[in-house]
């Protein structure tokens, strides 16, 4: 028998902040070069820009999944150097940016399409984007690995995570990969089946989901003051 073997056209990097824990991923369409970045962190924005031009990559829009509690998106910093790139947020976000997705929506870049699915609970405005030729899916702070994001402030509702993640990630086919805008514990990816598994918070009933997300007594993160208000300008600060 032959063996098909298919060629990703996906360009895929994931990018570490240190400061923060954060991820962010700069994904590129390798026939036409058009590409995007999730989530960028202010501080980096000169390693990830410096990446995009070695990658001889075109980046077209710059992507939150959310409006972020504990750092400044590098959206606002990208546009002042590359001014046709679009910042992009969910619609239900409260934020400000150029183009608002909804849930459903799909946003291309080269020959590649990405979908937007509203995951609320975390943020009213959280969104989870899919590339389903890919499998691959950027989860934001909805789910983490192993854990999930916060709900004790920003409009958070435990109840309303908790069905976000059931009804729209782990509803999508085991084999998934899940990227997810932060870890603390030094792991880079996971999947749909493996969280479905092994989450401790999001296996549970959602009464006990409810129970563990009112009493995980975090200390608030320590830039809150700063990075949303700037982050509901897409981190602009003239
Ligand atoms: N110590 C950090 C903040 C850590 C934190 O609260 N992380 C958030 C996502 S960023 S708002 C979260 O949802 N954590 C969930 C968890 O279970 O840890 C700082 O000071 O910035």
């Amino acid at each position: 028998p032959t063996l098909k073997m298919t060629k990703s056209n996906l360009i895929f990097r994931q990018l570490f902040d240190k400061d923060t824990s954060t991820y962010t991923y700069l994904l590129g369409c390798a026939e036409t070069k058009a590409a995007i970045i999730i989530d960028p962190v202010l501080e980096c924005v000169e390693r990830d820009l410096k990446l995009v031009n070695e990658l001889g990559l075109n980046l077209i829009y710059g992507v939150n999944t959310h409006v972020h509690a504990d750092h400044v998106t590098g959206t606002g910093q990208i546009k002042k150097t590359l001014p046709n790139c679009k910042s992009v947020l969910g619609a239900n976000s409260g934020g400000k940016a150029d183009l608002y997705l909804k849930d459903g929506d799909k946003l291309s870049f080269g020959n590649l399409t990405m979908e937007s699915r509203s995951t609320p609970g975390h943020t009213d405005g959280c969104s989870t984007y899919i590339l389903h030729d890919q499998r691959v899916v950027f989860t934001g702070d909805a789910l983490l690995i192993r854990g999930c994001g916060r709900t004790d402030f920003q409009q958070g509702c435990a109840k309303t995570l908790y069905n976000s993640v059931h009804s729209k990630i782990f509803s999508l086919p085991s084999d998934y990969k899940l990227y997810p805008a932060h870890d603390y514990k030094g792991m880079s990816v996971t999947t749909v089946g493996e969280e479905k598994l092994y989450n401790p918070r999001l296996t549970k009933t959602v009464d006990e989901f409810v129970q563990i997300m009112d009493n995980l007594n975090l200390a608030y993160p320590k830039r809150i003051d700063v990075s949303v208000p700037a982050n509901l300008v897409c981190g602009i600060q003239d």
